[in-house]
């Protein structure tokens, strides 16, 4: 590290348009020294001008200096006068590189205010939903740019309903320990700064849902910008039904992934929107349950501030473990994923349930926690499979339409381990198309035989 410091006229540069003897000020605002630099057609006079250095950084502010320029017409060099021949490379240089850095660190401050306005890291978990919602209503082949833009989309919007949140709740979120250093209640961002980057973001977001995804997946996004701003927010201090409202939040966007892919949101679409329903409430209730303090500090009406034993705490959130069970049965039912996704979705809402069981018995801050990081591997390990199981409409049209390739194929996947024995997309034309009984008869106890085609089975 090494410092420059620029001593220029008694440690000062002059920066004045000579037509009016008028000072200009290089202000450590970077955008305002920008414009000086830029606004003005100048060439530079300093005089007495002597650098020296020291160890250490450059200055972190060019606020002191003060340059002397003369306006020329129609010159935007940036020049000095012949008197400082000698050392003016050298102070335009420093000048330069003092102003490099200003802007550069504007850029990493503003921009790490942006991505804790954003609440970056959860924003991300939303995009995640959405994208695996996409993927899982698209049907056979994934359009991927689609899904990369139905994903930076969802990512604005997420983010723009995160900045929100946090806009109004400024002075809430000062009094928690939580968030008293998020960029609003800290002062590192003003709050018209705030509302501003939330708006544009919002808006570009959506209109890019619009354009290239659909009008559908834009609407989605937008009523959720609104109901989690708008309702959900204001509703935290107000009743503790928020935390379903809040619930209803979360699992909107994987439907509006499949509302990006498929261009309608059908029953089938709601597997995942219902399990991140029901999975955020033992997630939130333990949330809310070990940081009730801090809540009430906050001024927000959590379900658990009401509920100082925790038992009904711990109630609600093991019934909605359990409302997580029938939902891999229903997901191959209807014919989104192979039964092998039932199995492995069962086992794990049974490994999550427990934690809620041990929370419901014994209601420590530390059955909380285990079962609040149960909830964290629950989430990612019920998308996976959801998607690895996923049946595309080419394996379930097998499963109807062609059963003698149903049965070729289904020994294939078996001998490579999965085997994506299905039953037809519910709602899908595939799936409800029935088959002439002698299309049965050809599969057992001939399946070598091929089956009969009927133009019109409705003959
Ligand atoms: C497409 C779109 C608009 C998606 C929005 C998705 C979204 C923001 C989901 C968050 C769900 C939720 C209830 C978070 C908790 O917020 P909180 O206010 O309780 O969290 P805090 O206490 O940390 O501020």
């Amino acid at each position: 590290m090494w410092r420059n410091s620029v001593n220029l006229s008694s440690n000062l540069l002059s920066l004045s348009k000579s037509n009016h003897n008028q000072s200009f000020f290089l202000s450590s605002n970077p955008l305002r020294s920008a414009i000086i630099f830029a606004g003005h057609g100048v060439r530079g006079g300093v005089s007495q001008t002597q650098l020296h250095s020291s160890s250490g950084e450059f200055p972190s502010s060019v606020s002191s200096l003060k340059l002397g320029f003369e306006k020329s017409e129609g010159e935007r060099a940036f020049k000095f006068s012949s008197s400082a021949a000698v050392v003016g490379p050298s102070v335009a240089t420093t000048a330069a590189l003092a102003k490099a850095k200003d802007v550069a660190e504007a850029f990493r401050h503003y921009g790490r205010c942006y991505w804790e306005l954003s609440k970056a890291r959860l924003s991300m978990l939303v995009v995640l939903t959405s994208g695996a919602g996409f993927v899982l209503g698209s049907g056979t082949a994934i359009d991927v740019a689609g899904l990369c833009w139905t994903c930076t989309g969802t990512m604005m919007v997420a983010a723009s309903a995160s900045s929100l949140n946090q806009v109004f709740e400024k002075n809430n979120d000062a009094r928690m320990k939580r968030t008293r250093q998020r960029p609003l209640p800290s002062g590192r961002i003003s709050l018209p700064h705030a509302a501003i980057w939330a708006s544009t973001i919002g808006v570009t977001g959506t209109t890019l849902l619009a354009c290239k995804a659909n009008m559908l997946a834009a609407g989605l996004a937008a009523s959720n910008l609104a109901l989690y701003a708008f309702l959900y927010t204001p509703l935290k201090q107000i009743h503790p039904v928020n935390t379903w409202v809040g619930a209803i939040v979360g699992a909107i966007p994987p439907l509006l992934g499949w509302a990006a892919a498929s261009g309608q949101v059908s029953l089938n679409a709601m597997i995942l929107p219902a399990a991140l329903y029901f999975w955020q409430l033992p997630h939130f209730m333990a949330l809310a349950y070990l940081c009730r303090k801090d809540y009430a500090d906050g001024g927000f009406r959590m379900f658990s501030l009401a509920d100082p034993s925790g038992q009904r705490t711990s109630l609600v959130a093991l019934r909605n473990c359990l409302y997580l069970l029938p939902l891999g049965y229903l997901a191959y039912d209807w014919g989104i994923t192979s039964g092998w996704f039932c199995l492995e979705s069962t086992l794990l809402t049974l490994f999550m349930t427990a934690g809620a069981v041990s929370f419901v018995r014994d209601r420590t801050a530390k059955n909380a926690r285990r079962m609040f990081h149960g909830s964290l591997l629950y989430l990612p390990v019920f998308m996976s499979g959801m998607l690895f199981h996923r049946l595309t409409d080419n394996q379930q049209d097998l499963t109807e339409t062609n059963p003698v390739r149903l049965a070729t194929e289904t020994q294939v996947h078996e001998s490579e381990g999965d085997c994506y024995l299905a039953k037809p997309r519910r709602g899908s034309s595939i799936g409800i198309q029935s088959r002439p009984p002698v299309a049965y008869a050809s599969v057992a106890p001939f399946p070598f035989l091929p089956a009969p085609v009927y133009a019109n089975s409705d003959v």
